[in-house]
C-alpha cells in the first residue's frame, strides 16, 4: 500500500486475434505434502502488464519458478513459450532464458559500487576482442543505447550508488532484457519490485514499466501492494490455495473486490484502530543516542503504545532498532528500561532485559531454513522445553501447532522445514516466535514486507493484543499508509534527527512522506496551524 498515483490511461481492450506470448495449461506442482499449484491455465500477452495476486502461500513464487525453469511442473501440464509448447516438467532455465523469460527479483543483483555501464554488462554482456580484452568503446556505446532505450535517468559512468532505487531497478531490467531485440517476445517477471522503494520513487518505476509495456513487452507483475496493481496492471489473475480464481481486467475491480477474491472471504478492516493515548511512565527511553547516521536522538515509548518510526531509507530507522537490540554499538547516549539504565551491548543482554526484535532481513537474520517450523517458532523459549538433558518434543510440538493455527501459518505440519514456507508465512513464524517471550518492548523492522493483506491484519491484531497486555512496540515500516493505520504515535527521522512527532489523527501517510524528505522546506511540510503544535516544535528542534 503506497500512495502511488501512477494512473492507468484508458487501455485498449485485448482484441480477439491477440496471440499469447506465454501460456500455462493445466500446470500443477506438488511438493511433498503440498499442492502448490493446481491445474493452472494462464495466458500472458505482448504489450500487457499482467499482475498475479494471492495470499501468502497461494503459489505465486512457484508459478514464477516454473515459468523460469527453476522448478519443473508435475507431468501433464504444458508451458508454451513464443508458440513452442513444452511439457511442464521439461522447462529448464536454459529453455526459459532462450525463449525470453526474464526474472528481476527484489534484491536486483546489482552492484552499487560499479558503474551503470559495468552493471549492464555483468553476466555475459561484456564485448571482448578475440584476445579476450574488453572493448570499452563498444561497451560504452551499448550502454548508452540501453540507457536511451530504457530511458534510464543516468549516465554510463555513474555508479549505481548515485542512482535512485527506482533507477537501479531500471538498470536491472535493462540488463535482463539487453539481448532481446523484439519486445513482443518473451516475458519480463517482476517480483515485488517496489517493496523496498521509497514512496516518492514508486511512480517513476511504474511509469517506466508502463512505457516498456507500451513498446510491446509482456510483463508479469507480482505484488502485495494492491493499489499499485490496480493502478498499473491491465489484467490481474488471482491465485488462492494454488488454484486460479480467475483473470480480470483491472478496470473492473476495486481494492476491496480484489481482496475478497484473494481471500475468498471479506476481510475486516483490522488495520484501522482507535489510537491509544497511554498514561503512566515510559517503559523505555532513548536518551541522546548517536549511532550510525543518528545524532543525539531521544524518544520514549509507553506501555500499551505502538510507536512508529518514519524516515527515508538511510535515515537511521533500522540502526535505531539494532542499537537498542545490542547489534549496533552507539557512540553516545543511553537506554532506560523501566527506569533502569540498560546495557545494550549484545542481543543476549537485550533479550534478557525483555526486548524482542523482528529484523528486516528475515531470511538472513531470523529464519532457520533447515530446521522445522515447530523448532523455528519455539527457539526463543527453547529453555522451557528442556527436561534435564532431554527435549520435551511432544509439548514443544503441541504448543507450536497451536501457534501455527492461531497465526494461520500455511504449512502441512509443524515438522515441515522452514525453507519450504512462502516468504509471508516465514514472517508470521518469526513474529510468533518473539511474541511468545511476552516481551516488555517489541522492535519490528518492516514486519509485513511480503506479507499479504489478510495476514498483515492478523499480525497487527496479534501485536495489538500484546500491547494491550502491557508491552510497548516500536515499528519501522516504509509503507507509510500502513504505519499511519496502525501506530498510536509516530516520529520522523531526517538527517539523523527527530524532526517531527505526530499523534493519533495527525498521522497520515502523506504527512509522514512529506516530513521524511529533506528536500522540502519545513514551512511547506507544515499542515494547517490548528492541528500541529507538536510537529512545529519538533521541527524547530
Ligand atoms: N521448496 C518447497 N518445498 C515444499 N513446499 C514448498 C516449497 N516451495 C513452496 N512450497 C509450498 O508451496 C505453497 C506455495 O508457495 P509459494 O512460495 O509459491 O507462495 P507465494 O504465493 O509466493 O507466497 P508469498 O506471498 O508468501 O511469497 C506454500 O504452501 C509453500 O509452503
Amino acid at each position: 500500500m503506497t500512495s502511488s498515483t501512477a494512473s492507468r490511461s484508458a487501455r485498449p481492450v485485448r482484441d480477439d486475434s491477440a496471440v499469447p506470448v506465454v501460456s500455462l495449461r493445466g500446470v500443477t506442482k506438488t511438493f511433498a505434502g503440498t499442492r502448490a499449484l493446481r491445474r493452472v491455465d494462464l495466458d500472458f500477452f505482448p504489450g500487457e502488464i499482467h499482475a498475479v495476486c494471492g495470499e501468502n502461500g497461494s503459489g505465486k513464487s512457484t508459478m514464477i519458478k516454473i515459468l523460469s525453469g527453476v522448478y519443473q511442473g508435475d507431468p501433464g501440464g504444458t508451458v508454451s513459450l513464443n508458440g513452442e509448447e513444452y511439457d511442464a516438467d521439461r522447462v529448464t532455465p536454459t529453455v526459459a532464458n532462450r525463449q525470453g523469460v526474464r526474472v528481476v527479483h527484489q534484491d536486483l543483483a546489482v552492484f552499487p559500487e560499479l558503474t551503470v555501464e559495468e552493471n549492464l554488462a555483468i553476466d555475459g554482456g561484456f564485448h571482448t576482442s578475440k584476445l579476450g580484452r574488453i572493448r570499452w568503446r563498444k561497451q560504452h556505446k551499448s550502454a548508452e543505447q540501453l540507457i536511451r532505450d530504457f530511458k534510464i535517468p543516468a549516465r554510463p559512468k555513474s555508479t549505481l550508488a548515485e542512482l535512485s532505487l527506482a533507477a537501479r531497478t531500471e538498470v536491472a531490467i535493462a540488463r535482463s532484457l539487453r539481448d532481446m531485440d523484439d519486445r513482443g517476445k518473451g516475458l519480463l517477471i517482476l517480483d515485488e519490485p517496489t517493496a523496498a522503494l521509497p514512496v516518492k520513487e514508486v511512480d517513476a518505476l511504474l511509469a517506466s514499466l508502463r512505457d516498456l509495456a507500451d513498446s510491446g513487452q509482456s510483463i508479469l507483475y507480482v505484488s502485495h501492494r494492491l493499489d499499485e496493481v490496480l493502478a498499473l496492471a491491465d489484467y490481474v489473475s488471482v491465485l488462492r490455495d494454488g488454484e486460479l480464481v480467475g483473470t480480470f481486467p483491472t478496470s473492473e475491480l476495486d481494492e476491496a473486490q480484489l481482496v475478497d477474491l484473494m481471500l475468498g472471504r471479506a476481510v475486516h478492516k483490522a488495520l484501522e484502530h482507535v489510537p491509544v493515548v497511554p498514561d503512566g511512565d515510559a517503559v523505555f527511553k532513548v536518551e541522546n543516542l548517536s549511532v550510525g547516521p543518528l545524532k543525539s536522538v531521544s524518544l520514549e515509548v509507553h506501555a500499551g503504545e505502538m510507536l512508529g518510526i518514519a524516515g527515508v531509507m538511510g535515515s537511521g530507522r533500522s540502526t535505531l532498532l539494532k542499537s537498542i537490540f545490542g547489534v549496533a554499538q552507539p557512540r553516545a547516549g543511553r537506554f532506560v528500561l523501566d527506569g533502569q539504565t540498560m546495557a545494550a551491548d549484545s542481543p543476549k543482554s537485550a533479550m534478557g532485559a525483555g526486548i524482542a526484535m523482528v529484523p528486516e532481513h528475515r531470511l538472513r537474520d531470523a529464519a532457520f531454513g533447515n530446521e522445522p517450523v515447530d523448532m523455528n517458532i519455539s527457539i526463543s523459549v527453547i529453555g522451557k522445553y528442556w527436561r534435564k538433558l532431554v527435549l520435551a518434543d511432544k509439548a514443544l510440538r503441541q504448543d507450536a501447532d497451536q501457534l501455527i493455527s492461531e497465526y494461520r501459518v500455511k504449512v502441512p505440519t509443524g515438522r515441515s522445514l522452514m525453507s519450504s514456507l512462502s516468504g509471508g508465512n516465514q514472517q508470521k513464524v518469526v513474529v510468533a516466535r518473539w511474541l511468545r517471550r511476552k516481551p516488555r518492548l517489541i522492535l519490528l523492522d518492516e514486519p509485513t514486507q511480503g506479507v499479504d493483506v489478510g495476514a498483515r491484519a492478523e499480525i497487527y491484531n496479534i501485536l495489538r493484543r500484546a500491547t494491550q497486555d502491557g508491552a510497548a512496540a516500536v515499528l519501522v515500516a516504509s509503507d507509510f499508509q500502513e504505519l499511519a493505520q496502525v501506530v498510536d504515535r509516530a516520529i520522523v527521522l531526517r538527517n539523523g534527527r527527530v524532526v517531527a512527532e505526530l499523534r493519533g489523527d495527525e498521522i497520515t501517510a502523506h504527512r509522514l512522506a512529506r516530513l521524511s524528505h529533506a528536500d522540502e522546506a519545513p514551512a511547506a511540510a507544515m499542515p494547517t496551524p490548528d492541528s500541529d503544535s507538536s510537529v512545529a516544535s519538533a521541527e524547530k528542534g
